[in-house]
């Protein structure tokens, strides 16, 4: 049950949601600048040098440190029901593990169950994750079949309820035919949504696992054997010609071979519009798991397409990434324990596929990317944040720290170390691909929303936090590339009309959420309609407070108000 919120005092009620941070160097995708950033209410409201604070302001010194925007991890299974599993990492354990780690939003992937049509998953998604989410969230749809139901209802995902991107697959046994990826490109090409793919030929993997296991070859070494570098890479060709020919963005999820790579930068140089994105694991691990002489060590290192045997492949997927051949690294996170794992003692084809990755992912791209000298911290931050930010239409409110984004912040120390570990981790499983990995840089807070999350390193999460953010179509990013300079927030300054313009914001999303009927408390629920703002403020500094025993009012969908008054540097919202 839902108990009130406190009333704060009045003189309390700004200066509990004011910050701010100094001396610290702000890393964007596009530069390096020394400035004092100001956030109020959970955003950034001032940059520059010599702004005026009000009282009561929190300061955090960040002499010696980056800042940098937060994390975004557009690739996340939390609890998946897949291969007879159920990944262990739920949306609260997830997205708080991402916090930790530095990721302040993370996009999941909404994976219809047999039988259920794409706009109850979605429902069923938001009800699930909406009251756990320790971070903001968005949701990618998954197509696991193809029929005129499903075109229609993308229609409406698009249309009504936010969601701007869609994911099939060309493995597992819910594939698509190249004739149902046609018709599915060209849907999310009409709608402005973004096309991803899983990018393995099925039927290929399906022939070499029968061959293999008819060979005796039942442990985890058969996994990679079953699916070599090519069976990936011609997918990703194919669906590169599929793409091209209904003019569809496409984005290729997990690309882990420098084959699938290289087919990617033949087809932008092409001219194709297609986007790339790189694993975690795939940077910091290679195959030899595989010879590995324990189950459950090889076991806890599989996922699809594999690791690599190649050991050249991580600092080459680094290279790409570098490149710009490469845009974006996912993690993939899709937990399943030891004992999960068992399910392929004797028949690799079983093992449940996923890794982990959320909480790890910002420190090991630095460690393997920043650290080892291919890539600095501009491109990082265009790597592990910015560039998805724009893929998905998030871009500038999230990816970039300007006037008007949300004040979702990492601090970042790089001469701090720490260690990998799965007894010290917080996520769920109980297993890390990236166990004894010494790590330069740390994230010493997080800041989410305006509230610190991580401070001094340490965790303070809130379950129920986040908020599910609206992604628009047609991300300009992706169908309008030479909007996206305009779009550009202010790096210096200040912007005094952003509250206002949060309140148009408020008033607008607050409406058009109570115009989705609530069903009765037996049919399968829409997102909640949300209940008026209470009046009072709720102290985001306080550690104890969580929203999880809170009304439910507190999360709202962002709609995006095209022509606010304001001016251009609030352009965005
Ligand atoms: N990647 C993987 O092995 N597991 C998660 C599901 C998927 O993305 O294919
Ligand atoms: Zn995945």
């Amino acid at each position: 049950m839902s108990t009130p919120v406190k009333k704060v005092p009045i003189h309390l009620q700004s200066s509990q949601n004011r910050l701010v941070i100094r001396h610290g160097k702000i890393v964007n995708e596009d530069g390096i600048t020394e400035d004092d950033i100001y956030i109020e209410d959970g955003f950034i409201k001032q940059i520059g040098r010599n702004l005026i604070i009000p009282g009561g302001t929190r300061t955090i010194d960040a002499r010696g440190k980056y800042i940098l925007p937060g994390g975004i991890d557009p690739h996340t299974h939390f609890e998946f029901e897949f291969m007879g599993s159920k990944s262990v990492d739920d949306f609260y354990q997830g997205t708080k593990a991402a916090l930790a780690g530095g990721t302040t939003m993370i996009i999941d992937f909404a994976f219809p169950k047999p039988g259920e049509s794409i706009l109850d998953c979605f429902y069923n998604y938001r009800q699930t994750a909406d009251d756990k989410v320790c971070c903001d969230y968005s949701l990618h749809m998954c197509l696991p079949h193809w029929s005129e139901q499903v075109k229609r209802e993308m229609e409406i995902l698009c249309k009504d309820h936010g969601i701007n991107s869609f994911k099939m697959f060309m493995a597992y046994n819910f594939m698509l035919n190249d004739a149902e990826l046609y018709s599915a490109f060209e849907q999310c090409q009409k709608l402005g949504a973004v096309a991803q793919v899983h990018a393995e030929n099925g039927s290929i993997i399906a022939k070499n696992v029968e061959r293999l296991l008819a060979k005796g070859i039942v442990g985890p070494e058969g996994h990679e054997l079953s699916r070599p570098e090519e069976v990936e890479s011609e997918a990703v060709n194919r669906a590169c010609v599929i793409a091209k020919q209904v003019d569809c963005p496409l984005y290729v999820v997990h690309v882990m071979s420098k084959q699938a790579a290289e087919v990617i930068s033949l087809a932008r140089k092409n001219n194709i519009q297609v986007y790339g994105e790189a694993l975690v694991a795939g940077l910091s691990k290679d195959g030899s798991h595989c010879t590995h002489n324990s189950f459950q060590y090889s076991a806890g290192h599989i996922l699809s397409p594999p690791l690599r045997s190649d050991p050249s492949t991580p600092l080459a997927l680094l290279n790409f990434l570098a490149q710009d051949v490469l845009q974006v690294v996912g993690s993939d996170n899709c937990t399943f324990n030891s004992k999960q794992k068992e399910l392929g003692k004797d028949n690799f084809s079983k093992i449940p596929n996923g890794v982990n990755g959320v909480e790890d992912r910002m420190s090991v791209v630095w460690e393997k990317g920043v650290h080892a000298g291919v890539i600095d911290p501009t491109r990082f931050v265009a790597i592990t944040s910015t560039n998805a930010a724009k893929i998905f239409n998030l871009y500038p409110r999230k990816g970039y720290i300007g006037i008007g984004s949300d004040a979702d912040i990492v601090i970042w120390n790089p001469t701090a170390t720490r260690i990998i570990s799965a007894k010290t981790h917080h996520q769920a499983v109980d297993f890390n691909i990236f166990e004894g990995l010494e790590c330069h840089g740390v994230p010493e807070y997080v800041i989410v929303n305006g509230r610190v999350v991580v401070d001094e390193g340490q965790l303070k999460a809130v379950q129920g936090f986040g908020r599910f953010i609206e992604t628009a179509v047609f991300p300009p990013f992706v169908y309008d590339p030479a909007k996206v300079e305009d779009l550009k927030p202010q790096r210096n300054g200040n912007v005094d009309e952003i509250q206002d313009i949060r309140e148009i914001e408020k008033i607008i999303s607050e409406d058009k959420i109570c115009l989705t009927p609530t069903l009765p408390e037996s049919n399968i629920g829409t997102p909640t309609c949300k209940a008026p703002r209470p009046e009072g403020q709720r102290n985001i500094q306080d550690s104890t407070f969580s929203i999880s025993e809170d009304l439910d009012t507190e999360h709202k969908s962002c709609i995006r108000v095209r022509n606010p008054p304001g001016g251009k540097s609030s352009g965005f919202w």
